[in-house]
């Protein structure tokens, strides 16, 4: 068979092909950025259109309490929680996942007062990188880093010094998927405590945070959840430790009674302690309204869809691009597969240019790796190969 032939069949078998209808997206535009900003889905305009006109412009401020808007970070949480195999009242949605990250290093460290190491993956987001070398000046800890290869062993060599170990699910320049099971059991075998970045994992491979004893995690939602630009990030604190959580930025709206204004903090119980100020309703809002593009989905179905387009795509470049000075990054075994594919080229830049100039949006980092995200909600294996093929007419 063709790849073109091969194209049209796994389409015409995709279950989740219908789900493509979710979404708006430009007419004539393949779109594989997704794990940067997920494509607009069809219901957000208008959810958050009636917030606007409806509870903010007539029902004011009672939407704080009557219209549901004071509890939408736990009920927005408890909807991201189903897709991290966390059961509810461990998730909490607000801030940036630069703020959610700082809070989880600190109030991880805090759970293990007398040890002196923190860990974290060399090749993570710089996000990530910068904020745990922060926490760790602020906290007096040693900042070690060790590739994601040898993880295991920095975990071990860190033993009864390890108080927290910080890693990113997938890596966000190859795409890589590690072994969260297999190194959250390493860092609890130290003593450790674990905070995972799940941003490239979210709504793109199943995880099962309670199922593998997660101690914390965070997550961007702008990215395969489709959230929306600069869409409120998640957090998640295992529930055996939601009595010891002692969150760094103590905000009111993480108090036990916020509108008793008492002078002094007392934390919530539960995960509601895991707040801190004002939630950004309008961006929680589209949140949710995209959230309903999963609702029939389970998170199986969208990892068998996302490594066919994967799988598909690495079969495309090995038959149309040999010879012409792509490298596939990614890794080829399904397993250590996240949800996108990377291809080192030497003029990754102009290509990606010219690629987007043509109506097929990837994105590229540095040095030289072009990265093609795959939503399994609204990419095609169409998708893929025309992509690829264009790849082939410009080089
Ligand atoms: C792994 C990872 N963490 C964090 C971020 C971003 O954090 P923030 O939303 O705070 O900019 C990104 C992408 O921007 C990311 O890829
Ligand atoms: N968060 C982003 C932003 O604020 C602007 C442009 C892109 C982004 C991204 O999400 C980048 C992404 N995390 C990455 O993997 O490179």
């Amino acid at each position: 068979m063709t790849t073109a032939e091969i194209a049209a069949k796994l389409d015409a078998h995709d279950p989740l092909a219908p789900a493509r209808d979710r979404f708006l997206l430009p007419a004539g535009t393949v779109y594989l950025d997704g794990n940067s900003l997920g494509a607009l889905p069809a219901k957000v305009a208008r959810t958050v259109g009636h917030t606007i006109t409806k509870q903010w412009g007539e029902d004011l401020i009672t939407s704080w309490f009557r219209g549901g808007w004071l509890r939408l970070p736990l009920t927005v949480g408890d909807r991201i929680g189903r897709l991290l195999g966390a059961g509810p009242g461990q998730t909490v949605v607000g801030d940036t996942t630069s703020v959610q990250l700082f809070n989880a290093l600190i109030a991880a460290a805090r759970l293990r007062p007398g040890r002196r190491v923190l860990l974290m993956d060399a090749g993570g987001f710089p996000t990530d990188r910068y904020l745990a070398a922060s926490a760790a000046r602020l906290l007096g800890l040693e900042l070690r880093e060790a590739p994601m290869d040898r993880f295991a062993e920095a975990v071990r060599a860190a033993g009864d010094q390890l108080a927290v170990a910080t890693a990113s699910a997938v890596d966000f320049r190859t795409g890589e998927l590690w072994d969260l099971a297999g190194l959250t059991r390493a860092t609890h075998d130290a003593g450790g405590v674990v905070v995972w970045d799940l941003s490239h994992a979210t709504g793109a491979v199943p995880l099962a945070l309670d199922r593998d004893g997660i101690d914390f995690a965070v997550g961007c939602s702008y990215k395969f959840l489709s959230g929306g630009p600069g869409a409120p990030a998640y957090g998640y604190v295992a529930r055996r430790h939601h009595d010891r959580l002692d969150h760094p930025l103590t905000g009111w709206h993480g108090h036990a009674d916020p509108f008793a204004m008492e002078p002094s903090y007392r934390p919530a119980d539960g995960i509601a302690r895991y707040r801190s100020g004002t939630p950004h309703i309008l961006s929680l809002v589209a949140l949710d309204a995209a959230l309903d593009a999963f609702c029939d989905v389970e998170p199986e179905q969208i990892r068998a869809k996302s490594l066919s387009l994967s799988a598909f795509f690495i079969d495309c470049v090995d038959e149309h691009l040999a010879g012409r000075g792509f490298d596939v990054v990614t890794p080829r075994e399904p397993q250590r597969r996240g949800s996108q594919v990377t291809l080192r080229h030497k003029d990754a830049e102009e290509l990606m240019a010219t690629l987007i100039e043509r109506g097929f949006i990837g994105d590229v980092r540095p040095p030289n790796l072009l990265r093609f995200g795959l939503n399994a909600l609204y990419v095609s294996h169409a998708d893929v190969l025309a992509t690829v093929r264009e790849l082939h007419a410009l080089t």
